[in-house]
């Protein structure tokens, strides 16, 4: 299986419920590092995965649609505690629609699957996986 990675970050505010939580009730910023990564099994006509360039870009669009936001005051995210394995998932499902949508080239067509993993701290991240 081949793979390709690119990354990104975003700044976010947030709060949890749960009794879980700490400190982490309470509203407070984070920021992720972001990686991408996409895979199949075999190289497209060009003998890539997908463009680096377009990924980046992408990836970035994605994020640009998250960050500097209060996600508690995301309509979309209300009532919902914005864990970093629910992130890598919003992330991951919208890179998908993207990709179907052929934002990342018709190459892309033929990717088996992506993996976003949001790195909370340099000892903690998250990641969710899935097929396209
Ligand atoms: N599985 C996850 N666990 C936790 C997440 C998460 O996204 N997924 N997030 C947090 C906090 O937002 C953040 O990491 C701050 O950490 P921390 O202050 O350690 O968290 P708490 O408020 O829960 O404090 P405790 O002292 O650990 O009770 C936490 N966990």
């Amino acid at each position: 299986m081949f793979s390709v990675n690119v990354r990104g970050h975003i700044m976010v505010a947030h709060s949890f419920r749960g009794e879980v939580f700490g400190p982490a009730q309470q509203l407070h910023g984070a920021t992720f590092v972001v990686d991408a990564t996409f895979r199949r099994a075999e190289l497209d006509a060009d003998n890539i995965v997908v463009d680096i360039g377009l990924a980046t870009e992408e990836l970035a669009a994605v994020l640009g649609e998250l960050n500097y936001r209060n996600l508690d005051e995301v309509p979309e995210f209300a009532g919902i505690n914005t864990s970093t394995e629910f992130l890598a998932k919003v992330i991951a499902d919208r890179l998908a629609d993207k990709v179907h949508a052929g934002a990342l080239g018709e190459g892309a067509r033929g990717l088996a699957g992506i993996t976003v993993t949001l790195h909370e701290s340099h000892v903690a991240w998250a990641s969710y996986e899935r097929s396209l």
